[in-house]
């Protein structure tokens, strides 16, 4: 467990002298606007570095509460943000405070906490958790440079999504559930390459030479806000399989924070027990390298929390039901639910693994946990 190596006052506002500010972009804090809206949003924080699958997590998430999830309709096409009926996604690369080129001169990279506005962060989420309409500024990742800003009207669900969500003390506390999405860098390396090299046309050596650039600010900056989660899905390479080195199939590990306000733990078979459960029988088909679950409690960064494992992959989907059936506090609203999910995104990367399967149930727990904040029925469609 790396130690956690900055003091929180260090990850308050620190400020690089910035040309092209994301502030200049925005209309001042007298423009903000009151909605009539009598509480705020429930808000939902989620980790991760950048091409470890947020987006999929996202569309996983948001569908649960029905509805598409597109970007501000009519505005710029190179919008960050995800709006649907009840949930806004914002990405908080939008807070960045330099641009680009601001970066260049300043030396530093995007992971590098001084390069965030966590000022404006702070503002703009307390304004859209008192109900109030906000202009957040657009970091164009096409161009690099920040476009006009767009207006945000506070939504029923926030989801706050990026390197930082935790790392501002002002801005972790206004979250009600905290998620953190864990790529081990062996697996972050197959999917990149994967991703860069067959989509992007980079060679191998330059998606190297980008991961090994980023690692120390990852680490330094990013990694050390896994200690404020609720759920950290931590996704690595097989067990199954010894010195798999294809990134393939995956070990994924669901670590739930226990007597979280909300949030009864998912469990297999026997709360609070030990079980290590090799499915692969009559009920569920599997090929080489066959899937093998774990469940039981452990501690993460000194507290209590329970472990979800699952390593390998579903040669069916529609025999997820059989686990499905095996697992309870999933927050499903009628039996087969968490597999209906799944088959709907059957076509999504992770789909017939652990990502998949645990991004879907953490979706799961966040739609009750909105439910039951907020005192509202989300229709299951
Ligand atoms: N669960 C998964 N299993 C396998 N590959 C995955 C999974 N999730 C994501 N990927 C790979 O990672 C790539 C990036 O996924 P996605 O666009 O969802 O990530 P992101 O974090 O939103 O990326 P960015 O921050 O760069 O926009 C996908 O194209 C896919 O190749
Ligand atoms: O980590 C990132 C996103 O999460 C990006 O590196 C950061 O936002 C800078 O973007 P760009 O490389 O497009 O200038």
């Amino acid at each position: 467990m790396s130690a956690f190596s900055l003091q929180s006052s260090a990850f308050v506002g620190a400020k690089v002298s910035a040309k092209s500010s994301a502030r200049n972009q925005v209309k001042s804090r007298a423009s903000l606007r009151v909605n009539a809206k009598a509480d705020g949003p429930v808000i939902i924080g989620l980790a991760a570095d950048s091409g470890c699958g947020k987006s999929t997590f996202m569309r996983r998430m948001t569908s649960l509460f029905g509805g598409k999830a597109s970007p501000p309709e009519g505005g710029n096409p190179d919008s960050n943000t995800l709006i649907s009926d009840t949930t806004t996604v914002l990405c908080l690369d939008d807070y960045h405070l330099n641009d680009r080129q601001g970066r260049k001169e300043s030396g530093l990279t995007a992971l590098n906490l001084k390069e965030q506005n966590f000022d404006l962060m702070h503002e703009q989420v307390k304004a859209l958790k008192e109900g109030k309409t906000v202009q957040k500024p657009i970091y164009n990742h096409v161009t690099g440079v920040f476009d006009p800003a767009e207006e945000i009207v506070s939504p029923k669900v926030l989801i706050l999504e990026g390197l930082h969500p935790f790392a501002d003390d002002r801005v972790r506390n206004f979250y009600d559930f905290k998620i953190y999405l864990d790529i081990s860098d062996d697996v972050k390396f197959a999917w990149k390459i994967q991703r860069d090299m067959a989509e992007r046309g980079h060679s191998l050596e330059s998606i190297k030479a980008s991961i090994e650039a980023r690692k120390p600010d990852f680490d330094a900056f990013v990694d050390p806000q896994k200690k404020f989660a609720d759920v950290v899905i931590q996704v690595l390479p097989t067990q199954l399989i010894p010195d798999d080195n294809e990134g393939k199939i995956l070990r994924v590990r669901m670590i739930m924070k226990e007597g979280v306000k909300f949030f009864d733990t998912p469990y297999l078979f026997d709360e609070g027990s030990t079980i290590s459960w090799i499915p692969c029988g009559r009920k569920l088909t599997c090929s080489y390298p066959g899937i093998k679950f774990f469940y039981g409690p452990d501690t993460f960064y000194g507290e209590e929390v329970s472990v979800l494992e699952m390593d390998g992959q579903f040669d069916k989907l529609e025999e997820l039901i059989y686990v499905e059936s095996l697992l309870s506090n999933t927050s499903t609203k009628f039996y087969g639910e968490l597999t209906q999910q799944m088959l709907k995104y059957q076509n999504g990367p992770g789909s017939n693994n652990g990502t998949g399967f645990f991004q879907t149930l953490v979706g799961l727990k966040v739609r009750e946990l909105y439910e039951k904040i907020s005192e509202t029925e989300v229709v299951a469609k």
